[in-house]
């Protein structure tokens, strides 16, 4: 008996947080392909889990939602956060690696990035590396913008192309409704579309706010003042390319949020409601009014991916 036991691989499983952007300013678009942001972060309570056992060879599995649209080659950000992180090591990337989906893929809540933060913190335990949270940061960026965000959890001020991470103190619990979009929106796709409305304003351009009053709003913990401060520059471009979402951000306040935003580049739409209870009425209120594939409850700020 103890024999059988001990040939069962201990799996070590990680919670990797989902997230929506607060607070959303495009710059420029650089040199790199990327655009300089000014962002606020706040990690929310929907996640993925992420299991990891030693192995053979590098492999990961996807079941949970949207699953079908997750790739199990060495594109999927958790494969690629191994071999990042192996290559750090200097050791072979051998792991089964299985997620467990709950955050919308392609949605806008950086889900890929959500199981790539997972990854690298499962890994780090199971490969019994000596690696600091400061370097395990600098691999998050190479793997991708919203990673360290991952990592970090919480509520943050992210600057850079938004890696570059400074914590933001937050008072209480915010109570959050997701409305999932039926088709997902390519993030490539969506800065591609701002570039294009910003170009065909000629010039015109937008005062960038800062983000002070929001800061004060999250420090106080009052969620009215928050919901009337959510902004995000990839909005227009999102519902450029989705415009029923306008619908799916109207259903939502005339449901009783009290203000709804794209999440990132969406094209899931996040709704600040007052309390939980009211999350629960302007959730169930959504699902019948037919304007989303689904409806999700969640709360933040929670923490950063951890092992559970
Ligand atoms: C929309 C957000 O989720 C807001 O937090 C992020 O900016 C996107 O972060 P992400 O999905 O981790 O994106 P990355 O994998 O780093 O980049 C994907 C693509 O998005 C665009 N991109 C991303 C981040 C950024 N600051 N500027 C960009 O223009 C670029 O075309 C880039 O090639
Ligand atoms: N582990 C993963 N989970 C989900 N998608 C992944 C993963 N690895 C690679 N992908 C690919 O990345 C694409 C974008 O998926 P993801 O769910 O990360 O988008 P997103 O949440 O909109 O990203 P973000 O909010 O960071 O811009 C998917 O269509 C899929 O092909």
């Amino acid at each position: 008996m103890p024999h059988s036991l001990s040939a069962v691989p201990t799996a070590i499983t990680v919670h990797a947080p989902s997230k929506v952007n607060l607070y959303l300013r495009v710059g420029e678009l650089r040199d790199d392909g990327y655009h300089d942001l000014t962002t606020v972060f706040q990690a929310l309570s929907l996640g993925d889990d992420v299991s990891v056992v030693h192995a053979e060879e590098l492999t990961v599995t996807t079941t949970g939602e949207g699953a079908n649209n997750v790739p199990d080659d060495p594109t999927n950000l958790a494969a690629r956060a191994a071999i990042e992180l192996a290559a750090w090591a200097g050791r072979d990337p051998s792991a089964a690696i299985t997620i467990l989906k709950q955050i919308p893929v392609a949605g806008g809540m950086a889900g890929g990035s959500a199981d790539a933060a997972g990854a690298l913190v499962a890994l780090a335990q199971l490969w019994k590396l000596d690696i600091d949270r400061d370097t395990l940061a600098t691999i998050a960026a190479k793997l991708g913008s919203d990673v360290p965000f991952g990592l970090h959890g919480a509520t943050a001020l992210g600057t850079g192309r938004g890696e570059q991470l400074i914590p933001v103190l937050s008072r209480g619990q915010f109570h959050w409704v997701l409305a999932l979009a039926r088709e997902g929106l390519s993030t490539p796709a969506v800065y591609r579309e701002l570039d294009r409305l910003r170009a065909a304003r000629e010039g015109a351009h937008d005062e960038p706010l800062p983000p002070d009053d929001l800061l004060q709003a999250l420090a106080a913990g009052t969620a009215a003042r928050v919901a009337a401060l959510l902004h995000n520059d990839l909005q227009p471009a999102a519902l450029s390319l989705q415009p029923t979402l306008r619908r799916t951000l109207r259903a939502g306040v005339d449901a009783g949020a009290l203000s709804g935003v794209v999440s990132g580049s969406g094209p899931t739409c996040a709704f600040l409601c007052a309390d939980e209870e009211s999350a629960i009425n302007v959730a169930a209120e959504l699902s019948g009014a037919g304007v989303a594939r689904g409806v999700r409850i969640a709360t933040g700020p929670v923490p950063g991916a951890r092992v559970v």
